[in-house]
């Protein structure tokens, strides 16, 4: 079986999947593979630099993540560019990730996707869950991760389909309000139900 992670950001689906790794489950984690295709060298990162300005780089010629986050946060034309730039490889290689660990047997895969219904990549999954926190958490939380002003917050909180309308989609919904161990027992009983082993 294959599950999808997904929610809002900062909702908590770090959080689940490293509980999820933990307890043997093999993970596709598109945030990480974002990162890989851009690495210094690569095509992907030579065509972000040529759409957006060499300023989008670092001196030792890697990509520059609060630049770009900044350029495309807020400006919903910027960020559709480097999707269209970036999405590609990505999915290429969460495809080539997934089969993989088909091949080597998993009885479970988890596909940790941040922009899953945004992407419509519904097809690439049997089931999805949702983590969800309520607004006011969702933005506590995300302003403390990354040490966002409030007005930086609610950029990138709302260059995603609001949290109720993913809630809405989902196979399963597991409420990240409360203590970290709340969220484990949820998730216990999620796979529990679905009879998902790694
Ligand atoms: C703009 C970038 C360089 C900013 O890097 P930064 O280290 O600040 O953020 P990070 O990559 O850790 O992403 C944090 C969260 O932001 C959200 N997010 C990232 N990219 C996007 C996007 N294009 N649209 C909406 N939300 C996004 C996701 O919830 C993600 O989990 C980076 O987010 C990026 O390369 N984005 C494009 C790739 C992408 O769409 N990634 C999302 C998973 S497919
Ligand atoms: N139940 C919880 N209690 C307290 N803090 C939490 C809880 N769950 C997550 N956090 C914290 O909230 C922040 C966001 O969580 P996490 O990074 O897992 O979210 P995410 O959905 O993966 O984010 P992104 O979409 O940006 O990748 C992190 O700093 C994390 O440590």
């Amino acid at each position: 079986m294959i599950i999808g992670l997904t929610g809002s950001i900062a909702s908590g689906k770090s959080t689940v999947s490293a509980i999820l790794q933990k307890r043997g489950f093999p993970i596709v984690d598109a945030d990480e593979i974002a990162r890989l295709v851009v690495e210094p060298g690569s095509v992907v990162l030579a065509d972000i630099a040529l759409h957006f300005g060499e300023d989008v780089l670092t001196k030792s010629g890697s990509l520059n993540r609060e630049v770009l986050g900044a350029r495309i946060f807020g400006n919903e034309e910027e960020r559709m560019k480097l999707n269209r730039i970036i999405h590609p490889a990505i999915r290429k290689e969460m495809s080539r990730q997934k089969e993989q660990w088909i091949m080597d047997g998993a009885n479970t895969v988890i596909m940790d996707i941040p922009l899953l219904f945004e992407s419509k990549l519904q097809s690439f999954v049997d089931k999805i869950i949702v983590v969800s926190v309520t607004p006011d958490i969702q933005k506590e939380r995300l302003m403390k991760r990354n040490r966002l002003s409030e007005e930086e917050a609610d950029a990138r909180i709302s260059s995603q389909l609001p949290i109720q309308e993913k809630e809405r989609l989902a196979d399963a919904v597991l409420r990240n309000n409360g203590t970290i161990e709340e969220t484990q027992q949820q998730l216990a009983h999620i796979l529990s139900e679905w009879n998902a082993k790694p």
